[in-house]
C-alpha cells in the first residue's frame, strides 16, 4: 500500500487503491454456501457479473467463510484430530517452552524487549469481551517481566480499557492495534516524521511520556460508525459493538449464525459509506479502521525506536499474540531478523511467528521462565564481576 507522497501522514491517499480494495472486499461479500440457502441481493450478482470466473476466488475469500473460520467449534476440531495435525504444525512453529533454553541462548548477553497482546495471550477468550479479566498470578508475572525488560502491551483494545484490565503503570501501552500509544518519550523518527500526531503528555505518575495518534483526525467518525453500528444490530441477538476510539468491534461470537450475514452486510453499508475506513477481522469479531498505514508491526518499530532500541545487534524483541491483526508484528521482526514472533494457539494456523504457546497458561509458564532464567543470568554476571575484582 502507498502512503501519501509528501510522508507527513500515514493516511493512505490514493482514493483508486481505496476504490479498489473496497471492491474487493465488496466481492468478497459474496456468500460461499452460507447456511440456509444463498443471498441474493442484486447489489452481489452485478458484482460477480463484473469479475467472471472470480467466483471461486470470491467464494474462497468469502466473509461468511472468514467470519466462519475466525474460531472453529471446538467439537470439530475433536472429530479432525488436532493433535496429529498440531504436533507436525509445531515443527515449523516449536513450543517456546520446549525450545527456551534455544531462545535462552539467543537472549544472553542481549537486552529483551518484551511486547505482550492482551485477548487470548494474557486473558483467555470469553464470550463477554467486558469480562475478558487476566488471573492476579499472569499480573504478577507481567510485572516481574516489566522489572527486567522493558514492556509494553499491543492491543485491538482502546488504551483506557486495556490499562483498566490491566492495571500497571510500568508497561507502555498501544491500544486501537496501535494507533493510540502511550509511550516514552524519545527519538522516534517515525513520530519526528508525524509531528503532528504525537503529543508530550504526563503520565499517571507525572512522568512526561508521548502519546502517539496518527489516526487523530478519524476520532469523530468512528464515534459516528460506532454509533451507526450499534444502531444497526440493535434486533441482532448477542451482537455487541465496542467503541476503541480509533476503530469500531462488531462481536459475533454470540450470535446465532443465520444472523451473521446481516451482521457483515452492516458493517459493508459503513465501508459504502466511508471510503476511508477499512476492514479487518479477528476472532469471531469484525473490525472497522482507517485506512492508515499503520498496525501493531508498526507499533513495535515505533517503541523500539522510542526506547533506543531499535537497529541493535544487542537487543531481542520478542512478540507473543494470538490473533490475526498480530501477524503485522510477527512479520516486522521476522523480516528484519529482528527477533522472535510467538503465536498463541491451540490449532495450527498460517503464521510468521517462530515459536508457538497452546494457551495463556503457557503464556504465563514462557515469562515465569524468562524471569527465572534472567535472575540467574544477573547473579551469574554478579559473581562472575566479583570473581574479576
Ligand atoms: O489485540 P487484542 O488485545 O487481542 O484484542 C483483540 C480483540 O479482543 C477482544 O475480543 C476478543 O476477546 C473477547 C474476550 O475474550 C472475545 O469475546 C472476542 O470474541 C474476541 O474477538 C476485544 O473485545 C476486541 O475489541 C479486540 O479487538
Amino acid at each position: 500500500m502507498d502512503v501519501d507522497s509528501n510522508h507527513s501522514s500515514p493516511v493512505l491517499a490514493d482514493p483508486a487503491s481505496i476504490n479498489n480494495s473496497r471492491l474487493g472486499i465488496y466481492s468478497n461479500l459474496l456468500p460461499c454456501s452460507p447456511p440456509g440457502g444463498s443471498l441474493s441481493s442484486s447489489k452481489y450478482i452485478n458484482i460477480s457479473r463484473k469479475k467472471p470466473g472470480k467466483l471461486d476466488e470470491v467464494c474462497s475469500n468469502g466473509w461468511l467463510d472468514a467470519m466462519k473460520s475466525s474460531s472453529p467449534p471446538r467439537k470439530k476440531l475433536v472429530k479432525d484430530g488436532p493433535d496429529t495435525a498440531y504436533s507436525s504444525w509445531m515443527f515449523k512453529h516449536p513450543s517456546a517452552l520446549n525450545s527456551f533454553e534455544e531462545i535462552a541462548s539467543f537472549a544472553k548477553n542481549k537486552k529483551i524487549a518484551m511486547f505482550l497482546d492482551y485477548d487470548g495471550t494474557l486473558s483467555p477468550i470469553v464470550d463477554d469481551p467486558d469480562n475478558a479479566f487476566m488471573s492476579d498470578d499472569m499480573r504478577s508475572i507481567v510485572k516481574n517481566i516489566a522489572k527486567y525488560f522493558p514492556t509494553a502491551i499491543i492491543s485491538g483494545r482502546s488504551r483506557d480499557k486495556v490499562y483498566q484490565l490491566i492495571g500497571l503503570t510500568e508497561l507502555y501501552y498501544a491500544g486501537s492495534h496501535g494507533m493510540d500509544i502511550l509511550g516514552p518519550v524519545g527519538k522516534a523518527s517515525i513520530s519526528n516524521d508525524h509531528p503532528n500526531y504525537t503529543e508530550s503528555t504526563p503520565d499517571q505518575q507525572g512522568k512526561e511520556v508521548n502519546l502517539f495518534q496518527p489516526a487523530r483526525e478519524f476520532i469523530p467518525m468512528i464515534d459516528e460508525v460506532f454509533r451507526t453500528l450499534v444502531e444497526k444490530t440493535r434486533g441482532i441477538e448477542g451482537a455487541k459493538v465496542e467503541n476503541h476510539k480509533f476503530c469500531v468491534s462488531v462481536h459475533f461470537r454470540n450470535v446465532d449464525e443465520k444472523n451473521w450475514q446481516p451482521i457483515a452486510q452492516s458493517v459493508q453499508d459503513i465501508l459504502d459509506k466511508y471510503p476511508r475506513l477499512r476492514r479487518t477481522h479477528g476472532r469471531k469479531v469484525l473490525e472497522v479502521r482507517p485506512m492508515i498505514d499503520w498496525n501493531k508491526g508498526k507499533a513495535v518499530e515505533f517503541l523500539l525506536e522510542s526506547l533506543g532500541l531499535s537497529n541493535r545487534d544487542d537487543v531481542l524483541p520478542i512478540y507473543i499474540g494470538d490473533d490475526l491483526s498480530d501477524e503485522d508484528a510477527f512479520k516486522v521482526l521476522r523480516e528484519g531478523n529482528r527477533g522472535y514472533g510467538i503465536l498463541v494457539s491451540s490449532r495450527p494456523k498460517e503464521t510468521n511467528a517462530v515459536y508457538s504457546l497452546r494457551d495463556p497458561n503457557e503464556v504465563m509458564k514462557f515469562l515465569n521462565s524468562l524471569v527465572a532464567w534472567k535472575k540467574v543470568e544477573e547473579g551469574g554476571c554478579i559473581l562472575n564481576n566479583r570473581r574479576t575484582i
